[in-house]
């Protein structure tokens, strides 16, 4: 975003309720930065113009007193970066203070901790400004293949054609990370890769893969068919016990990293049996989709870690006798991390696979290198709603996975172990 608008001044205020020395700010936003790509002279300015403030922000004299130490008349952004709750009261705490005439609100996912909260939370913004200040952030959205996903189905004509259950056969949505906790206990506890990846993250990708073309690009169109696919979203055969699993880490290693059981990591709460991989099966209920399982999964402390959205086409209807050997299926595969997109097809009996970075793309496309979150925030700075989750998008996620979260609370589903650094349970996708 910086790189993207060098010329643009942004007064950066750091607010959290600890205390952090000024210095040890400063080496956070230039760490921050510079590893996001910005250059030199771009960093070097923006710590001129960064601070960090004490403060509750859910108190709202204190919350008052710090919009209040911004500079008058300029759009000023509250960028939550919290819990859900914590979210959410700090929003209540705004309604009750004097705001900016030009404010905008971002809120990082999960929006929410179920489909009721995330309903009055949105009612509650609701009351403070229009959805158009609102930015419900989801980084993924930002990620180049899944930005292409666009490009790629509506852009050419051979994709375009066979974009449906009639030929598609299964589609997968799977972020596997190496990751472990990494001290994120007080946050993933309570949360969980239900809600910490396939309930915003996921769902987004396939609803970007399984939408209705847009007649034009905008924040409108493309909000609309999100809502719209996700809308169609429903749990496979309805049924938690058939369409979700779940599992969590015990001791392992992945390379040289000893990695203690999720049980044992610092702050979490063996009793809440929260799961670090979870996979659930979704269907888009229109004539276009009905019947192609769509498996969502995200785990953490898994070697190898497979991050990619792949669509799997249905053999051919017919080999010629004398063919050699059986022909293996056409696969799409859209590599989230690397950003990759490689299409293998099946080639008299043998396999070509067609390869291509969408980095290098994308770059042609956009002057952001900072993505993912690069590409968010520069639409954020530029008021560009492309890229912000919408309120009934986010409430449609909710409602898709609501079933499966009572399932689990209820204990209809197992929570079943696997090693950290396998792949997971056997058997799963
Ligand atoms: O690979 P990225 O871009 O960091 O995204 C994955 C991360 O996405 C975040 O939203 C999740 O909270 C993390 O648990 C996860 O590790």
């Amino acid at each position: 975003m910086l790189r993207r608008r060098p010329e643009l001044e942004i007064e950066l205020v750091g607010a959290a309720g600890r205390t952090i020395p000024e210095d040890d700010w400063r080496a956070i936003v230039r760490d921050g930065l510079s590893e996001g790509g910005a250059p030199e002279e771009v960093v070097a300015r923006q710590l001129e113009h960064t601070r960090y403030a004490s403060v509750d922000v859910t108190d709202p004299a204190a919350l008052g007193d710090l919009l209040a130490s911004l500079p008058a008349g300029d759009p000023v952004v509250l960028y939550l970066a919290l819990p859900p709750a914590i979210s959410e009261r700090a929003t209540e705490a705004l309604a009750q203070v004097e705001r900016p005439e030009d404010l905008r609100v971002a809120i990082e996912k999960p929006f929410g901790a179920d489909l009721a909260s995330a309903q009055r939370f949105n009612a509650l913004l609701a009351q403070i400004l229009p959805e158009e200040r609102v930015f419900r952030v989801d980084h993924f959205l930002g990620i180049a293949t899944v930005l292409n996903i666009l490009g790629l189905r509506f852009g050419n004509r051979v994709l375009s054609r066979v974009w449906n259950a009639v030929d598609v056969e299964r589609i997968e949505v799977v972020y596997d990370e190496e990751l472990a906790l990494e001290g994120r206990a007080g946050y993933y506890d309570k949360a969980g890769a239900l809600e910490d990846m396939l309930q915003s993250h996921l769902l987004l990708v396939a609803a970007l893969l399984t939408m209705e073309e847009p007649a034009r690009i905008d924040s409108v169109e493309l909000r609309d068919l999100l809502t719209h696919a996700l809308r169609a979203i429903h749990l496979w055969e309805d049924d938690p016990s058939v369409a979700s699993r779940r599992a969590r880490y015990t001791a392992g290693r992945i390379g040289d990293r000893e990695i203690p059981a999720y049980v044992d990591e610092p702050g979490v709460d063996p009793s809440r049996g929260t799961e670090t991989l979870a996979e659930v099966i979704v269907e888009v209920r229109n004539g276009r989709w009905k019947g192609v399982p769509i498996v969502l999964r995200s785990g953490k402390a898994i070697a190898g870690g497979r991050r990619e959205a792949r669509i799997d086409f249905r053999p051919v209807a017919h080999v010629p006798e004398g063919f050699g050997n059986e022909p293996v299926p056409d696969r799409l595969v859209l590599g989230m991390h690397p950003e990759t997109i490689t299409l293998t097809m099946a080639c008299s009996g043998s396999e070509a696979a067609l390869d291509f970075s969408t980095v290098d793309l994308y770059a042609q496309l956009s002057s952001s290198e900072m993505r993912p979150y690069g590409e968010i925030l520069g639409r954020l700075i530029d008021g560009d709603l492309l890229l912000a989750v919408r309120g009934d998008m986010a409430e449609e996620c909710w409602r898709i996975m609501s079933a499966v979260l009572e399932a689990w609370d209820a204990g209809e589903v197992p929570l079943e172990d696997y090693v950290a650094g396998s792949s997971g349970p056997q058997g799963w996708a």
